[in-house]
Order: structure tokens, then sequence, then C-alpha cells
């Protein structure tokens, strides 16, 4: 009799103990009876003997793979995330698996038609005259191909000849794994040369073996895609797979293309858009070690490898790696985790590291890898500070910029005009009593929408019709206030009527494919002046840009999140990064009212590298992330005295267990956003300087914690090195 420890799909924080017949692997998927449900868990290992052997210990029903569907090592990465986390094995093996898998469904290929050579052999010289047919038949003779495959390669009517002819026939199997298979068609494609410290980190990255980390800082447009393009190169002809980690945004067709193009191998790619075969398929396809590279974002990083060879996150300080629901693991942590079950190398590239990132490289726990040049010969945007101060501003335009704007325009330049707020503008209010319109299930005002012409809120996305008079008082003189996308591009239409210009924002280009169009549409010089938000900000290449404007970036000075000047210095960074990539030097404008803020002045003057490194300093000396751990205990309910109770009797629970070495609890205090969907929001702030402690004190008070009556009542959720405050 064997005792088998089984992760089950419950909201449960533990494993259970169940008995099988025989030893079972690690990673096969079973079925199991849970109180009066049958349930699919995965086995996790082996079980102690249970001490009190009387206690009922139910029988394994079914075990549903020979072979298992999680290998040793992520079994132990899911071990990992449940324990640092401090979630269920339930909800991290939901959040792992792909939904074919976890419903215990069979995995492997689906059956495919082949068309395979019959016995009969063509009589001499009767393909002779048809060339077509020969080369097909020779395919086929060479190697089993799907119907699928060879009629994207050859029209119908060859096919059917050759099986008029009787020469070919059909037959339908599951096809086997191809282990490598990319190799049949691995090329490399021309190459530029790489500069002096291409070529450094290309042959450092080359050179690692086993587990390492690398942190290749280079400057935007300096060349990093071309690094990790050199660096795979030889992992991919060794027969090994590379996986990329790409932000939400950064996955486009081009940056697939640009790979497929190098290295003529299907690139193997996943995204949230999937859907559920499709995901199952490239899943399938990296486990059996078919696919040589996956491209993917943040969920990716669950994707099983046959043949590891290296992990790639890219943008690593990007915010979509960190998930915001359910099992809020952040993708550039995990990837440090997998490297090193998996023994691999690991690269996070950026031009704007996070701060965990940075403060690693330089205590020397990753290699640090650094290009400080424009790659091609394109010289770095110069910064400038626009003083807005008493300056008349139109739609958040300074006349200050005008002629700057002008001036690019006029040389047949683009101006890209960044503001980080869609809609026409975010409220609208009351000119006779100052009412202003809000969506009461957030306590927000309302932003407005003049396209649509509705008033949205950008918290719930809750829409109303704009209303003719006020609710309060009947005026009918209803104004806007502030100024979003919308009024920007309407006030650039009379501004440059001859410039041509496009909007990008999520409004704008709903879907993948309008996104896409519009970004072949720039670089095509179809427009001249694009007004866009954060979607323009990141990796795209603009070879025409050689002005950036950002209408606003004061509000970041003043807030309440440690992170806004870190997330600020790396927006104006990659912004500027935009302007100047090709042979034109690029100019960027930040209009402000703080023209004398010292972190203004630092990053214009001296640079991200600079500036991060200063913010390291101010971090210490606060006691806060990277040089502290952080977890949250976040609570919502519909009555704000619930929650707030409720992370109270948190508080005091983590204040009981945690004796010796306690963290630092900070709250209950409202979320920045304190009302969202008709609840109110609070949170416990725990902070330690070191990791360990912090860890252990949740760990010893979650049994009590999820025991109070309360928990029953409120959504609460933990958030493990939390960077969102919202
Ligand atoms: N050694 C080189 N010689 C000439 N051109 C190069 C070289 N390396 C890269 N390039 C070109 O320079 C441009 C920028 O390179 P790439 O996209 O790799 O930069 P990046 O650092 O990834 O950019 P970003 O972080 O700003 O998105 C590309 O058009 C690329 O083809
Ligand atoms: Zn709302």
């Amino acid at each position: 009799m064997h005792f088998i420890d089984v992760a089950v799909p419950v909201p449960l924080r533990r494993t259970f103990t169940y008995r099988a017949e025989t030893e079972l692997q690690t990673g096969v998927r079973v079925r199991v009876p849970f109180g009066n449900r049958q349930l699919t868990g995965i086995v996790i290992g082996a079980a102690a003997t249970p001490r009190d052997t009387s206690v009922n210990i139910k029988d394994i029903e079914e075990i549903l793979d020979t072979s298992p569907v999680l290998a040793p090592v992520m079994v132990r990465l899911a071990q990992w995330l449940w324990q640092y986390y401090h979630h269920s094995p339930g909800e991290v093996l939901h959040t792992m698996l792909p939904v074919k898998i976890r419903k215990g469904e069979k995995t492997g290929p689906d059956e495919e038609t082949y068309l395979v050579p019959s016995a009969m052999q063509a009589e001499k010289g009767s393909l002779e005259r048809a060339p077509k047919q020969q080369s097909c038949l020779h395919d086929i003779q060479t190697r089993a191909e799907t119907k699928r495959v060879l009629t994207q390669r050859y029209s119908a009517a060859v096919i059917s000849a050759l099986k008029e002819k009787g020469l070919i026939t059909e037959s339908r199997h599951t096809p086997g794994p191809q282990p490598q298979r990319w190799l049949d068609t691995l090329a490399i494609a021309e190459k530029p040369v790489p500069d002096k410290e291409q070529a450094v980190a290309v042959a450092a990255l080359t050179n690692t073996s086993g587990f390492s980390v690398s942190l290749l800082e280079g400057v935007t447009g300096s060349g990093k895609t071309e690094v990790y393009l050199q660096t795979i190169e030889s992992i991919l002809k060794n027969g090994r797979q590379v996986l990329i980690l790409v932000p939400e945004i950064g996955l486009t067709p081009q940056t697939v293309a640009r790979f497929q193009e190098r290295f003529s191998i299907d690139v193997g790619v996943l995204h949230s858009q999937l859907n559920d075969r499709q995901r199952l398929r490239v899943w399938q396809q990296a486990k059996d070690g078919e696919l040589g590279l996956i491209i993917g974002t943040r969920s990716a990083i669950f994707t099983p490898l046959k043949f590891p060879g290296m992990l790639i996150v890219d943008e690593e300080h990007d915010e979509s790696y960190k998930q915001q629901d359910g099992v809020r693991y952040h993708a550039r942590d995990l990837a440090v985790m997998r490297a090193k079950e998996e023994n691999i190398p690991l690269v996070l590239g950026t031009a704007t590291p996070s701060l965990e990132s940075l403060n690693n490289a330089l205590a020397g726990r990753y290699a640090h890898l650094t290009l400080s040049q424009r790659a091609g010969g394109a010289s770095a945007t110069n910064m400038h500070l626009l003083d807005i101060r008493d300056q008349v501003v139109n739609a958040g335009l300074a006349d200050g910029i005008l002629p700057v704007m002008r001036r690019h325009l006029e040389q047949g330049n683009q101006v890209l005009v960044f503001i980080n707020r869609r809609g026409f503008a975010p409220a609208l209010l009351c000119h006779h009593c100052g009412y202003t319109m809000h969506c009461s299930r957030c306590d927000r005002p309302y932003t407005v929408h003049r396209a649509q012409n509705v008033l949205q809120c950008h918290h719930c996305a809750g829409t109303r019709a704009i209303p003719k008079q006020c609710e309060q008082c009947h005026s009918q003189d209803m104004v806007t206030a502030g100024v979003g996308t919308e009024q920007v591009e309407g006030a650039l239409a009379h501004l440059f009527p001859d410039a041509p210009q496009v909007r990008i924002d999520s409004d704008a280009v709903r879907g993948k494919d309008k996104l896409q169009h519009t970004l072949n549409a720039i670089n095509r010089r179809d427009y001249q002046l694009l007004i866009g938000t954060q979607i323009l900000s990141k990796g795209h290449h603009f070879p025409h840009v050689t002005l950036v404007v950002v209408l606003d970036c004061d509000g970041a000075l003043f807030s309440g999140d440690f992170r806004a000047s870190e997330k600020l210095g790396q927006l104006v960074t990659q912004l500027a990064g935009r302007a100047g990539r090709a042979s034109k030097p690029g100019e960027m404008w930040l209009q402000t009212h703080n023209p004398d803020h010292p972190l203004l002045l630092d990053l214009i003057h001296n640079g991200y590298a600079h500036f991060a490194r200063h913010e390291l300093t101010e971090r210490k000396a606060a006691l806060l992330p990277p040089h502290a751990s952080q977890i949250v205990i976040r609570a919502e309910a519909g009555e704000a005295g619930q929650a707030f109770g409720f992370l109270n009797q948190c508080k005091a629970e983590i204040h009981r267990v945690a004796t010796h070495n306690p963290p630092a609890q900070a709250g209950p205090l409202p979320g920045l956003i304190e009302k969202r969907q008709g609840r109110y929001r609070f949170m416990l702030v725990l902070t330690h300087a070191k990791r360990a402690p912090l860890h252990e004190a949740l760990r010893l008070a979650l049994p009590g914690i999820s025991a109070l009556p309360e928990a029953g009542r409120v959504r609460w959720s933990v958030d493990v090195d939390p960077t969102d405050f919202s």
C-alpha cells in the first residue's frame, strides 16, 4: 500500500493524502473522491505514512496518465509557488495548466489525416511531364506529412492525380512526437555585425552554462533583440529550446516575424487571446520538444520544455509580468526560480531595469551586461523640460510647445504626443453649482467620451448617457474638466490641419489587428501626428519619429504610491526611446509645472541609469522594497466597516503568532481607489527587512485568519511582493 500526496482543485491551502495500490509517478493526473465529488488532481509525491491509520484515507479511483503531465521540475515550481505566494495548490495548478489538461481530458495531439506512399511503384517516366506531382510524391516518400500541410504546398489537383494513379493513399492516425523538428529547417539569415558591446554581451551569454541570471541593461534602440537573436543561435543549433517572455502589448506579429525570419523555424506563440485548443497545442508541442522557440506573455512562463536551453524576459521591468488576481505571481521572479530548477541561463533585458533587478545586479547576484550606445549609428534622444507655469495651455498643449512641433512637422518628420488618459476629459461638472457627475459604485468622476457620446467609469467600465443638465441643480451649463486623448486629437486637427493624425489608445485600437494595422501605417508614414497612451510607449520601432511630447508628468511626482517615481522614470525613458531611432536625431519635451523638481532634473540630465541608482538609495533609507520585503492582505466588502474590521482582526492574529521578529504592520489603509464596483477596499501592509521572517509570520497566521467568521463574509486575498496599491 502506498500513500500519495495529491493536489486537488479546491481553495484550501494544503494537499491531500490518498492511497494507491502501486507507486505513482510525480506529475500524473488522478481521479480522486473528495467529499461527495470526484476531482482531477495531480500527484505531488509520496506522502508520509499517516501516524493514525484509523483516519479514513480514500483510494485513488483512476490514474489518467501513463506519463506525467507535469515534469518533476514543474511540480517543484508549483510547490514553490503555493508556498511563496501563500495560495492553495488547487489554484496554483489552475494557473499553470491548460484547461483541457486540468479537466482530465486526453493529452497529446488529435488524429490527423496523412498522405502515405502506396505499395504501387510509379512506372518509369510516368510522372516525367508532371513535375509538381513528382515533387509531391518525393516529399511523401521522404517524410510522413499530414494532408493539411501538403495541401498548403500543392494544389488539390496534384494530390488527387497521385491518388487516382494509385501512388498514394490516405491514412488516419495520431502523429507521434517529432522532437527537435526545428533542426530540419533551421537556417541563419543575414544579420548585422554586432558592435563591440553587443559582441561582449553575446559572448558572455553564449559562454554560460548551467544556472545564471544576467541583466542586460541596454539603452533604447541599442540592439538588445539583436543580442538575443545572436545568443540563441547556438542554443537552437544544439537542439535546445528557448522561451522568451514579452510584455502584453509588446507581442506583435513584427516581434514574432523577426525571430521567424532570422531562423526559418516555427515559433510557438502564446498570449491571452488564444482559445483552449490553440493553447494546448503549443503547450504539447513545447513539452514534446517539437518547438525550438516559444514567445509568449506572462503565463507562458509555465510552458513545459523537453530540452530547456535558455529563458529570456524582455522588458523585464514591465508591469504586465505581475498577475493582479488569483495567484498574484510575478513572471520575472518565477523565471529566476524556473531557470534555477532547469539549471539554465536566464537573461533579463531592458533599457529601464526594475529596482529589484538592478539591486540584484549591483549586489553581484546577477551578471550585469550593458549596451550604452544606440545601434547602427543612431544618437540618443535629447530631453528637455518645458516650464508651463503662466503659459497659455489649450487642450493640454502649452503655447511654447507649438513652434517645436511645427518645426518637426515642417521637416516632414513624425511627432508623438503622449497623454496617459483616454477619452475626451476626465470629468464633467456643473458650471453653476460645481456638482461632478460620478459613478456611485466607485465614487469616482466619470470620464467623458465624445466619440461614443457617453460617460464611462474607468474603474468599473460602467457607462451612461451624457446628461443635458445637472442632476443636482438642473442647470444646463455642463462643462468638462481636464484633458484626454480625444480632446488633444481635436485641438491638434485645428492647429496642424495639414498633418494627418492618428490616435492610439485602447478605444481607438480595439483588437490586435487594429493596433497592428495602425503601427504599419505609421511606419509607412501615412500619419505625421501620433496621439497616444501607454500603448505607444513600449518596444515599438518608429524610425520616422523625431519628437516626443509628454503633456503632463506632474501627477506622478506627488503620488501616494512609492513606485510612482520609478514608473515615471521608466515611462519617460521608454517614450524618449521611440524618437530618433534611425538616422535623424530625436528630442523629447516634458511639459511641467515643476521644472525644478530634483527627480525630473536627474532623469533629464543624468539618464535612467543614474536616476534608478539614486532611487535605490532612497528606498534603502525608507526601508522599502527591494531593501525590504512586503506582503499585502487586501479585503473588499459592501460595507467599509466589514473590510476594515476583518483586516484589524488579521493584524491582531499576526501580532499574536509572530512573537519573534515580527513584521511592521501598516493599516488597515484604504486602497488608492477606495471603492470599486460598489465594494470598499482596504489593505494591511506587512513589511520586514528580511523575507523569511515576514513569510513565516504570515504562514503562522493564515490558519487563524482563515478560521475567522469574517473571512467567509469579505472578499480577501494575499499579495506577495505587491506592485499595485490601487
Ligand atoms: N549591430 C547592429 N548594426 C546595425 N543595426 C543594428 C545592430 N543591432 C541592432 N540593429 C538595428 O537597430 C534597431 C534597434 O535594435 P533592437 O530592436 O534590437 O533594439 P532594442 O534595444 O531591442 O530596442 P528597444 O529596447 O528600444 O525596443 C533595429 O532596427 C536593429 O535591426
Ligand atoms: Zn464605476
